[in-house]
């Protein structure tokens, strides 16, 4: 049987930077000077808020997403393009983090694609920046955040929470901004990314560079509008196969034949289909210059750096901590949780999420890790 053919979506056809969605709104936060000696002349953050912020300023809470998440925490019923938010079961009224009584702000990471500045984004002639967009940091991205909880008349963060990609930011948070940050919660995560973690993101890139029509990063004026969809798909069924267990992908799809497929003729197992799927799925929501340059973020963040280590920066943090792993989680494993619980005078035993489903446990277990977040706020972290 031969494989089925699949529609070639362009990796730009579903969102347009700065297309505004629902209730998102955007901060204009000037220019930047970049750790690496790079400049951005403007900086936009598109943002999300719930609840309101109360007189004392003592109940505000930072929500940080990971690699292709964006600001749409909680999903909108009524909007004209409605999208699932891809928290709701931690963040509304009566979740976890309870907006009736939390001031919950949510940003568009700096270098994303959903409406904050980033590679899609134009440059100061008018063009989307592509290959020109610079090297950000994980540093950079906070910086920016500070700037926008200035605007926003934030001057402490009851709780900086994120897992994966926005724990990385949760720490940076917690290690340069001391005073800002009463207590953070940091998922899922490292203080600094591993030689194993940066060989996985090198794999991504690679697939993404190696699509002719990624045109090193300048394919959003390409004469047939066609963006490189298939070196995106590649670097996300890449990563996929990381977000989940081998113990899953073995138990849930085993040898089982794609239906209708005969892998002895060509066609695919079950397992390939649904990397497929999720392959596929990303180019209709996200950009591929923006995967890199996040993905390049991840690469380089280090706590540690410019700091004396990474131990010497986990001392520094003064905020209390909630630190949570997935057991089964093979991309950011168990011990880079324990280094941390280990390092921030203020953090607990780290609180372990048994999952059979691996890194995406943090938002799959949604009961397990609404669990740990409400006591950990209830416990120590109280409106004062
Ligand atoms: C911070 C942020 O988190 S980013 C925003 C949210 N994250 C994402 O969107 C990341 C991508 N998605 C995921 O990682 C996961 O889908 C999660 C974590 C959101 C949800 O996990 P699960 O509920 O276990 O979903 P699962 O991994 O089984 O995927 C379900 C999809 O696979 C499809 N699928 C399942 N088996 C197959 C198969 N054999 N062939 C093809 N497709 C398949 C399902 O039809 C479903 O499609 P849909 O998502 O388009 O409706
Ligand atoms: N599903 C998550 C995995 C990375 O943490 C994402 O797409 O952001």
């Amino acid at each position: 049987m031969p494989v089925p053919s699949r529609p070639a979506v362009p990796a730009t056809a579903a969102w347009r930077a700065g297309d505004p969605v629902g209730r998102r709104q955007f901060a204009d936060l000037g220019p930047f000077a970049l750790e690496s000696g790079g400049r951005l002349p403007a900086v936009r953050l598109a943002y999300e808020t719930w609840g309101t912020l109360n007189e004392d300023g003592t109940n505000a809470v930072l929500v940080l997403h990971a690699l292709t998440g964006d600001s749409h925490v909680i999903g909108d019923a009524d909007e004209a393009h409605p999208t699932p938010g891809w928290w709701s079961s931690m963040v509304g009224p009566g979740a976890p983090i309870d907006t009736d009584e939390w001031f919950v702000v949510a940003p568009n990471v700096l270098g994303g694609c959903q409406g904050s500045t980033g590679p899609a984004s134009p440059a100061p002639d008018g063009r989307p920046w592509g290959s020109r967009f610079p090297l950000l940091t994980v540093r950079d991205q906070v910086a920016a955040e500070v700037r926008l909880a200035d605007l926003l008349g934030v001057d402490t963060w009851a709780l900086v929470i994120g897992a994966s990609m926005g724990g990385l930011r949760v720490l940076e948070w917690a290690a340069s901004e001391p005073h800002r940050v009463e207590a953070f919660a940091a998922i899922a995560t490292a203080a600094q990314t591993s030689g194993d973690q940066i060989a996985g993101f090198h794999t991504q890139l690679a697939a993404i560079a190696a699509d002719p029509r990624f045109r090193d990063g300048d394919y959003y004026d390409a004469a047939d509008g066609d963006g490189p969809h298939v070196g995106l798909g590649l670097a996300r069924q890449i990563a996929h196969q990381t977000y989940r267990s081998a113990y899953e992908l073995d138990e849930r799809f085993g040898r089982i034949p794609q239906g209708g497929e005969d892998p002895l003729e060509g066609g695919r197992f079950a397992v390939q289909s649904y990397l497929d799927h999720h392959g596929d799925k990303i180019t209709r929501r996200f950009d591929a210059n923006t995967y890199v340059t996040l993905t390049r973020s991840m690469i380089t963040h280090d706590l540690g750096r410019d700091r004396g280590g990474v131990e010497a920066a986990l001392a520094s943090i003064t905020a209390r901590g909630l630190v949570i792993a997935v057991d089964s989680d093979r991309l950011f494993p168990p011990a880079q949780s324990e280094r941390i619980a280990a390092g921030v005078p203020g953090a607990g035993p780290v609180r372990t999420v048994h999952s059979d489903y691996g890194h995406d446990g943090f938002l799959i277990e949604e009961d397990q890790v609404g669990r740990h977040v409400s006591e950990f706020l209830n416990e120590s972290v109280r409106v004062r």
